[in-house]
């Protein structure tokens, strides 16, 4: 069996990405079981920092690895908090304080002008010099709610409404927001184009 490392420090997309996985003869492996600290995101766009944090992942483990770089896109917000998303409310990356922070910026805001998308850009890099990394890309469209719903996912998912169902991607069971999101939308690409 391959293994990769996941370069995420984030435990909803570890959940994610082994759910989605499970089925692949390849072994995919959290950074944190090979103590990779977090790097510092400082590239301008999703594909950038999600090569940053597979380079990073690669060069400390020696083993492949996957990155995933996502965010939410607020049309009212022209597209912020977009990169910036986990780092929205303050540097440490707080779920809560995120989610309130865009319920205030959209506070009084009309229902028609809510809409907003999540974007994930996937990086497999086969070592730390892969000079052709795989580069995939998904998005998914949704609504901005006024309260949160739901307790399933992570991140923005009790504020994001889809219409079609009735309910936040909180609320959405978890093969559903699988099949449908960003992430799932990503890797399904990635798995097309995978050569390890
Ligand atoms: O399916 C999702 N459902 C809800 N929220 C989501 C989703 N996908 C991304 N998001 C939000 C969470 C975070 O605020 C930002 C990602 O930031 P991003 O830097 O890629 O991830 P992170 O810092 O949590 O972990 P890491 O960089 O170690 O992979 O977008
Ligand atoms: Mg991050």
């Amino acid at each position: 069996m391959n293994k990769i490392v996941l370069a995420t420090g984030n435990k909803g997309k570890v959940k994610e990405f082994s759910e989605i996985l499970s089925a692949h003869n390849f072994e995919i492996v959290p950074q944190s079981d090979f103590n990779v600290p977090e790097v510092a995101e400082t590239g301008t766009t999703f594909v950038e920092n999600a090569i940053i944090k597979a380079r990073h992942a690669a060069k400390i483990t020696g083993l492949p690895a996957i990155a995933d770089d996502s965010g939410l896109e607020v049309d009212f917000l022209k597209g912020a908090p977009g990169i910036y998303s986990s780092r929205y409310a303050g540097e440490n990356g707080n779920d809560k304080a995120n989610n309130a922070k865009l319920l205030a910026a959209l506070d009084g805001v009309e229902a028609s002008k809510r809409t907003a998308r999540f974007q994930c850009v996937i990086v497999f890099m086969r070592h730390e010099d892969d000079p052709t990394p795989i580069i995939c890309q998904g998005s998914w469209e949704g609504e901005i709610t006024t309260e949160k719903h739901g307790e399933h996912g992570f991140g923005y998912d009790p504020l994001f409404w889809l219409s079609d169902h009735d309910m936040t991607s909180a609320q959405l069971p978890r093969e559903l927001k699988n099949q449908l999101s960003h992430r799932g939308k990503a890797l399904a690409k990635l798995l097309e184009n995978f050569t390890v």
